[in-house]
């Protein structure tokens, strides 16, 4: 009896996290965006025939993101529940550092999208091959491009962190 309770349970837990990922994709025109980009990255990544320890690294960055856009959510609605349309500095802090979480997980995709991409794209471009690359044959392009990316990062966010606080434009 208990263990057909305990099965009831874990199954109208699992109906409730579907409601939310399906409310979450219906309402939000960042998901429905994330969604998008993932069916056609992994498209892309089909076609281009990438390495299976690559297909896993695209799904980790797609599920990421994914993962990020949905608590984001979930921080946007509570806030909202407590204040309501109410501006409080709180509220701000809370919401802008879940959309910054949000924005550190695309970074982190459009790294592993270089990493990933940069290589068999320029090959199919260059001479229409769809050749498998693995890691021991990629060249240092998508490396330095991806340590220069970083570097431009991590300057800007010293800069935006010790600059005096910007006023809002509107
Ligand atoms: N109650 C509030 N008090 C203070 N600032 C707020 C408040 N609500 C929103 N903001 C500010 O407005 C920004 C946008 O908030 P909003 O709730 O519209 O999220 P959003 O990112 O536009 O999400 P969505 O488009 O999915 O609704 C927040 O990041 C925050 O800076």
């Amino acid at each position: 009896m208990r263990n057909k309770n305990e099965w009831q349970r874990l199954k109208r837990s699992f109906f409730y996290a579907i409601c939310g990922i399906r409310e979450t994709v219906k309402t939000q025109r960042n998901m429905q965006i994330h969604v998008i980009m993932a069916l056609l990255v992994l498209l892309l990544g089909w076609f281009l025939a990438i390495p299976k320890g690559d297909v896993l690294l695209v799904f980790f960055s797609v599920f990421l993101v994914l993962i990020l856009e949905t608590v984001n959510t979930a921080i946007e609605k509570a806030v909202d529940l407590t204040i309501g349309d109410t501006f409080h500095p709180l509220a701000k802090a809370a919401k802008d550092a879940a959309a910054g979480a949000v924005l550190f997980g695309a970074i982190l995709s459009v790294l592993v999208g270089i990493y990933v991409f940069l290589e068999p794209l320029w090959q199919f471009i260059q001479n229409g091959e769809r050749r498998v690359i693995h890691t021991e044959e990629r060249g240092e392009i998508a490396f330095l491009l991806i340590v220069a990316l970083m570097f431009i990062f991590v300057v800007w966010l010293l800069v935006e962190c010790f600059r005096p606080e910007k006023k809002e434009e509107d």
